[in-house]
C-alpha cells in the first residue's frame, strides 16, 4: 500500500502514533469547521491514472447509465410541502456507474478495503469502528460524468460520503455546497428553494485534485456536482461504510441505482 497511498504525509499505517493522532485531530476539527476535510495527495503520483486505464474499459462498455429528474430529497412527495412548493424543483442528474463487482482486484477496491484506512476514518467519525459494506455491487462505485451531465442537488442519506477523485474534467465538474442549509429539526424549505433558484450567496465551491481523498457530512448540507464541460470524463470513487457490518441493498434497491439486481 506504501506505493500506492502516500503513507509519508498520511501516516495511516501507524494507528496510535502522535503523527497519526495530529492527523485524526485536524480532520474532526475541518469536519467541525466545513462539515468536510481533503487529504491532498492522497495517492501518490500517477497512481489515480493507474486507477483510471484498469477501470476505463469497463467504463465504456459495461457501465450503467442513470439518467433522471429528482428534487433534492430524492422522493417523491414530502408531507408538508404542496406539489408545487419550490423546495421540491425538479433538477437532472447524468451518470455511468461501475459496480464494485465489476472492478475485482483493482487498485480502487484495494484501497476501499484497506484496513488502516478504516481504522482512520472511524476514528476521524468519532465511531469505535467501521465496516466496509457487503453489497457487492454498492461497496464501491466509480461514477464518470461526461460532457453536459452532472449530478445534480441532493442531501446524502448516509451521515457521510468518502470519495476519491481519480480524473477531473477539463471545465466545470466541480463540488459545490451549502452548509448546514438545513438541520435535523429545521428543514428550511424556503432557503432550499432559494439555492435551487440559484440564489444562495452561501454555496461554496470545492475544486479537486485527482488523488485526494474527501469525507463530507452530506445530510444536511446541500451539494452537486456542477455540469462537465470538455473531452476529458470526470472520474470519481465513492465509498460506503457503516457502523453496522454485513450491510446489503434490497434487489429492488440494487435495481434502481444499477438496472441489475445481481
Ligand atoms: O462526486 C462527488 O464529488 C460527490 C458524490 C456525492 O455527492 C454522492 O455520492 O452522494
Ligand atoms: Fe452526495
Amino acid at each position: 500500500m506504501k506505493d500506492i497511498l502516500d503513507l509519508d504525509r498520511y501516516p495511516l499505517d501507524r494507528e496510535g502514533s502522535a503523527e497519526w493522532k495530529r492527523l485524526v485531530e485536524r480532520s474532526i476539527a475541518a469536519l467541525e469547521a466545513d462539515g468536510m476535510f481533503n487529504l491532498g495527495g492522497f495517492l501518490r503520483p500517477g497512481v489515480a491514472e493507474r486507477a483510471v486505464r484498469e477501470i476505463e474499459p469497463v467504463m465504456a462498455t459495461r457501465s450503467h447509465m442513470h439518467k433522471r429528474m429528482h428534487n433534492i430529497y430524492f422522493k417523491p412527495d414530502i408531507p408538508d410541502l404542496a406539489p408545487n412548493h419550490p423546495a421540491l424543483r425538479k433538477v437532472e442528474t447524468i451518470s455511468h456507474t461501475v459496480c464494485a463487482d465489476q472492478i475485482p482486484d483493482s487498485l480502487v477496491l484495494a484501497i476501499y478495503e484497506y484496513e488502516p484506512l478504516l481504522c482512520f476514518l472511524a476514528a476521524a467519525m468519532g465511531k469505535t469502528k467501521l465496516h466496509v459494506m457487503q453489497d457487492p455491487l454498492a461497496r464501491t462505485n466509480v461514477m464518470a460524468y461526461r460532457a453536459g451531465e452532472a449530478l445534480n442537488w441532493h442531501f446524502d442519506r448516509s451521515e457521510f460520503t468518502t470519495t476519491l477523485l481519480l480524473q477531473a474534467s477539463e471545465r466545470g465538474g466541480d463540488f459545490e455546497y451549502r452548509t448546514d442549509l438545513r438541520s435535523d429539526d429545521n428543514p428550511n424549505y424556503d432557503g432550499v428553494a432559494r439555492l435551487l433558484d440559484g440564489r444562495d450567496p452561501k454555496a461554496r465551491i470545492l475544486r479537486m485534485k485527482p488523488g485526494t481523498l474527501n469525507v463530507f457530512r452530506g445530510k444536511n448540507t446541500a451539494h452537486r456536482v456542477t455540469t462537465v464541460e470538455g473531452e476529458r470524463e470526470r472520474i470519481i470513487a465513492v465509498f460506503s461504510y457503516y457502523e453496522k457490518s454485513g450491510v446489503m441493498f434490497s434487489d429492488e434497491e440494487r435495481i434502481g441505482f444499477y438496472g441489475r439486481a445481481a
